[in-house]
């Protein structure tokens, strides 16, 4: 799978693997951000992406981040869509204690490129009968 990136600032990063076989790869921020315990901030990345039809690509969080500073992605996983040709932002929240600054060119986040199935959406008046039926959120015990 090619996964097709363009810098659209000259301070952007193409982002790589950091592991022969890593599932993600590393967004960078274009920025100097600060975000203070509670805020969500959403973070260029200065790139835009042509994903291959049939694949998305998700943003999630950096366990480290997540681990030592409470920082996440607010919509994780943020989908991608293949046929999106705009800036790859990052939605960040900061669910710890102390403001969290972020330098540019500082790792916020990765990237994992996902397949995609695209359904035949069908309107119908009955549905089949299952054993579960309607049961769900807790009906079959804790
Ligand atoms: O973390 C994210 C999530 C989304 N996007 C971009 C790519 C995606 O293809 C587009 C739309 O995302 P989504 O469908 O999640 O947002 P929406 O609120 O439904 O907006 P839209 O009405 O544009 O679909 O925004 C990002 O850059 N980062
Ligand atoms: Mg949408």
């Amino acid at each position: 799978m090619v996964l097709k990136i363009k810098k659209l600032t000259q301070n952007a990063k193409i982002p790589a693997y950091q592991t022969k076989e890593a599932a993600g790869f590393d967004l960078h921020s274009i920025e100097d951000v600060v975000i203070k315990p509670g805020e969500r901030k959403l973070i260029g990345t200065g790139l835009a992406f042509e994903i291959e039809f049939g694949y998305e690509v998700q943003i999630r969080p950096r366990s480290g981040l997540a681990f030592k500073h409470g920082i996440t992605v607010l919509n994780t996983p943020g989908t991608i869509d293949s046929d999106y040709r705009g800036e790859i932002k990052v939605l960040l929240i900061n669910l710890g204690d102390e403001p969290f600054e972020i330098k540019e060119g500082e790792r916020i986040a990765q990237a994992v490129v996902a397949p995609v199935i695209q359904a035949k959406i069908e309107e119908v008046d009955e549905l089949s009968d299952t054993q579960r039926g309607a049961g769900g959120f807790g009906s079959t015990g804790k």
